[in-house]
């Protein structure tokens, strides 16, 4: 048995994995890795302790999910950052194990008066995730309409690290990035090296290549992220005075992660043809 179903944090119905791999926590709710611990080895994200779990509210921490638009409403009409699929319940569609010892969860939401009302695109989008050696991800847009739609979007994964001051992001040496923390309409901004995080830091790297790592000192790994489907990736820490401001943050949280985010986001958007389906993965391995 590499399944439990239990009711989590806040009563939400929740997933535990664990099979020869690896140990994993999954959200029903909000379609939401919370964990991934490969076996002899610290969990590989980061959730926060005063993290909510409510309807309504988006679990901080794990790999939230940004769908139908990644960051403020593209419209302007004042819906919520993000999108509105990381605050709300999903279904779980499908489970399975697999021949390699892996454990595959499948959950998700399809289009309903109610999200119609907020976006009027009738999809099917799912949420794949593999448990194994190396945790995948595919988070899959079905458009079901019968008018091509965009969207842009995420998988906000929120890394754990042992000290941000002793961590770099490494594979985006060269890449033209727009600075969110400065003005994020300005023109682009080139990487020079390795990324170092000792400020707020809200970038949006452009014509990325498939794979990048976070290098720990302190805890003397590195996690490797292989992606498809993106263009960009966005980095971000707020540092700590935003952190301080967030109520589902503790002030010094800020030291224990950073977001290295695969994502359709900035220019990078995404046009899924009527019947169509549109796949953004990522693979993280330690
Ligand atoms: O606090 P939220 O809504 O989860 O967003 C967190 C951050 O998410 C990042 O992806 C954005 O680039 C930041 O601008 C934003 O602050």
């Amino acid at each position: 048995m590499t399944i439990t179903r239990v009711a989590g944090n806040g009563g939400l119905p929740m997933i535990n994995v664990s099979n020869d791999h690896a140990d994993a926590v999954i959200s029903v709710y909000a379609g939401q890795v919370l964990s991934f611990t490969p076996k002899g080895a610290a969990d590989v994200l980061f959730v926060s302790d005063k993290a909510y779990y409510a309807e309504g509210k988006a679990i901080k921490g794990g790999v939230p999910i940004c769908w139908p638009w990644f960051g403020a409403d593209p419209e302007g009409k004042g819906r919520p950052a993000h999108g509105f699929m990381r605050n709300r319940m999903w279904s779980e569609w499908e489970t399975r194990d697999n021949a390699d010892g892996s454990t595959t969860v499948i959950l998700g939401v399809e289009s309903s008066p109610e999200t119609l009302a907020i976006w009027p695109n009738a999809f099917r989008l799912a949420m794949e995730i593999t448990v194994g050696k190396t945790l995948q991800l595919a988070l899959v847009t079905r458009n079901t309409g019968d008018a091509a739609f965009t969207i842009t979007q995420a998988l906000h994964t929120y890394f754990a690290v042992g000290d941000i001051a002793q961590t770099t992001v490494t594979g985006l040496e060269g890449t033209q990035y727009l600075d969110k923390a400065a003005d994020g309409n300005g023109a682009t901004k080139q990487q020079d090296g390795a990324i170092s995080i000792a400020s707020e830091v809200d970038r949006i790297y452009l014509g990325v290549p498939a794979e990048q790592a976070i290098v720990d000192g302190a805890l003397n790994r590195t996690i490797r992220i292989t992606s498809s489907g993106n263009k960009t990736a966005v980095v971000w820490n707020p540092w700590a005075k935003i952190a301080a401001g967030m109520a589902d943050l503790q002030d010094d949280d800020y030291t224990r992660f950073v977001c290295v985010e695969t994502t359709n986001a900035a220019d990078d958007v995404v046009s899924v043809a009527a019947g169509s389906e549109f796949r953004l993965t990522a693979e993280y391995s330690v």
